[in-house]
């Protein structure tokens, strides 16, 4: 089984002054719905934080409320240090939404051009060339920019959208689903190039799927269901505490927990 549990971004995380994320009592409100419900969790600095629970369960919002692009936010969120939606944070993080967003019609180079020059308005090309030629190797796909992006694969257009986010050499990514519908060699590879991201730059990673053995490959999860958080913890050592081989079994088992918790406080009244 993959331990991440340890190693150089723990050290760091220990030795920075603020987390990444600090949430207290975040509630997020969606048309007639509360999304979410008063959320406790932080995310630290310079590890991949794995945001895992079943479809439907508030990750997309979540991210959303982190980016500062949801509205009906209450309560606390503080990002690396500021609150959330601070003009300041725009450069400093990094966002690939579900829907890639890359041009068809565009090669590689262009998108990136294209993006790049609306990141910093007025920035020189010759000094976008230099950004773009990095975030290619960084993303493995320097033999494929002058590729039109609409000929590319599932796993290659993902790239591209990563690519995009990495323009600015953000501190921090948020990665919503970036490997669903990819095959598990796509998959591990691009598990292989976060790592990478987190371990030479110091990045912090969250990043969520509803795929449990996602889960053995992140520092640490933060464990959601219906709008809440189940668990925020290591994959060692939620298995531990519950006693599970896995975590999906942990999950379960937490499920199975709160339900029976919820009962209780019903038979209680
Ligand atoms: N515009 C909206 N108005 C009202 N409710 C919404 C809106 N968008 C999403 N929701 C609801 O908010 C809840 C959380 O949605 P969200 O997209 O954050 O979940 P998710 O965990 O990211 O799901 P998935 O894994 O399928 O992407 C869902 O129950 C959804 O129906």
């Amino acid at each position: 089984m993959m331990n991440y549990s340890s190693g150089p971004p723990e050290t760091e995380s220990r030795t920075l002054p603020t987390p990444a994320v600090r949430a207290e009592g975040l509630t997020v409100v969606r048309g007639p719905r509360t999304v979410l419900r008063g959320l406790d969790f932080t995310v630290p600095r310079g590890q991949i934080t794995g945001l895992l629970g079943p479809s439907g369960c508030g990750k997309s919002t979540l991210m959303r409320a982190i980016v500062g692009t949801q509205a009906k936010v209450t309560g606390t969120l503080d990002v690396l240090g500021l609150s959330a939606g601070h003009p300041t944070l725009r450069t400093r993080i990094g966002y690939v939404t579900q829907a890639p967003s890359v041009y068809d019609d565009l090669t590689v180079r262009q998108n990136l051009d294209y993006f790049a020059a609306i990141l910093t308005l007025g920035r020189a090309a010759s000094a976008r060339r230099t950004d773009i030629d990095r975030v290619l190797a960084d993303v493995d796909l320097t033999t494929h920019a002058d590729s039109l992006a609409g000929n590319l694969s599932g796993g290659q257009r993902s790239r591209v959208s990563l690519a995009v986010a990495l323009l600015g050499t953000p501190e921090l990514l948020i990665l919503d689903e970036p490997t669903v519908g990819l095959d598990p060699v796509l998959r591990r590879d691009l598990w292989n190039l976060f790592h990478d991201i987190a371990a030479s730059r110091g990045a912090t990673l969250l990043i969520s799927s509803h795929v449990m053995d996602e889960a053995e490959r992140c520092h640490r999860l933060l464990l959601m269901r219906e709008g809440e958080i189940l668990a925020d913890d290591t994959p060692d050592a939620l298995r531990t505490r519950t006693g599970s081989e896995t975590v999906e079994a942990a999950f379960l088992h937490l499920v199975d927990e709160a339900a029976a918790a919820g009962r209780r406080k019903e038979t209680a009244r």
